[in-house]
């Protein structure tokens, strides 16, 4: 899964992912994580996702990496926010108000650039990754993120099981796996049986991950 097959589906507008509306679980579980307004919120591999939107009205800034510059370009423009842009490094930085999107690699961030990020979102982006790229991914999230912080996180498995993807079926063993080993605590909030957008029957897991690294 490389850069130019993320480039191609969005040229294509092969973007089955992009929900319209605002994810349910985060309207109904953010509150629970006692992420307090004002926290600065990184949400890797964001596309042009409108939770972003619902994050920034409750009042958390918001700072995005995307690799793919029409899907930064079209989630400013489609959701009429003025922005300015410019290079930096090697990202190149968008920013409208309280929301910053860093176009570019997420495995080129650093630590700093994820300054006074105080809580995670992920949604399709860990089960955007095949397994090898897993591991790198949490990894690295892990090596960049400042030591306290929280995450939620929303995972998919399909049943029975397959190795199909993008989105990659995730258990509950490897979320565990991956992040206890990466210092955090792993916290199941909810599960609920779905069906995919193929008609497949699927579990989604809903996460709250948090490490706090100085209090240990
Ligand atoms: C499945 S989509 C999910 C987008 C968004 N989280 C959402 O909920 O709609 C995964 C996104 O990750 C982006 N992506 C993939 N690999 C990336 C990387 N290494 N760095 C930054 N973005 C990446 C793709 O371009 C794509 O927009």
């Amino acid at each position: 899964m490389n850069a130019a097959f993320w480039h191609e589906r969005w040229q294509n507008q092969q973007i089955g992912f992009h929900q319209q509306e605002i994810n349910a679980y985060l309207c109904e579980h953010w509150s629970e994580l006692g992420i307090v307004p004002g926290c600065r919120v990184f949400v890797p591999l964001c596309g042009k996702s409108l939770d972003m939107l619902w994050l920034a009205q409750a009042s958390h800034p918001i700072l995005g990496v995307e690799l793919s510059p029409k899907a930064v370009e079209d989630f400013f423009t489609e959701n009429a926010l003025p922005y300015r842009t410019e290079s930096q490094d090697e990202f190149s930085h968008w920013q409208s108000g309280s929301i910053e999107l860093l176009c570019g690699d997420f495995f080129n961030l650093t630590t700093a650039h994820l300054q006074q990020v105080e809580a995670v979102y992920d949604r399709a982006a860990l089960i955007a990754l095949p397994p090898d790229l897993r591991k790198k991914y949490v990894d690295h999230l892990a090596k960049i993120l400042p030591k306290k912080v929280h995450l939620l996180l929303i995972t998919l498995e399909r049943e029975p099981r397959d190795e199909q993807g993008p989105p990659f079926c995730v258990s509950h063993d490897e979320v565990q796996h991956l992040y206890t080993h990466a210092g955090f605590q792993v916290e199941l909030k909810a599960q609920w049986s779905i069906k995919t957008q193929r008609q497949l029957p699927a579990v989604e897991r809903i996460y709250h991950l948090y490490r706090d690294l100085d209090s240990r």
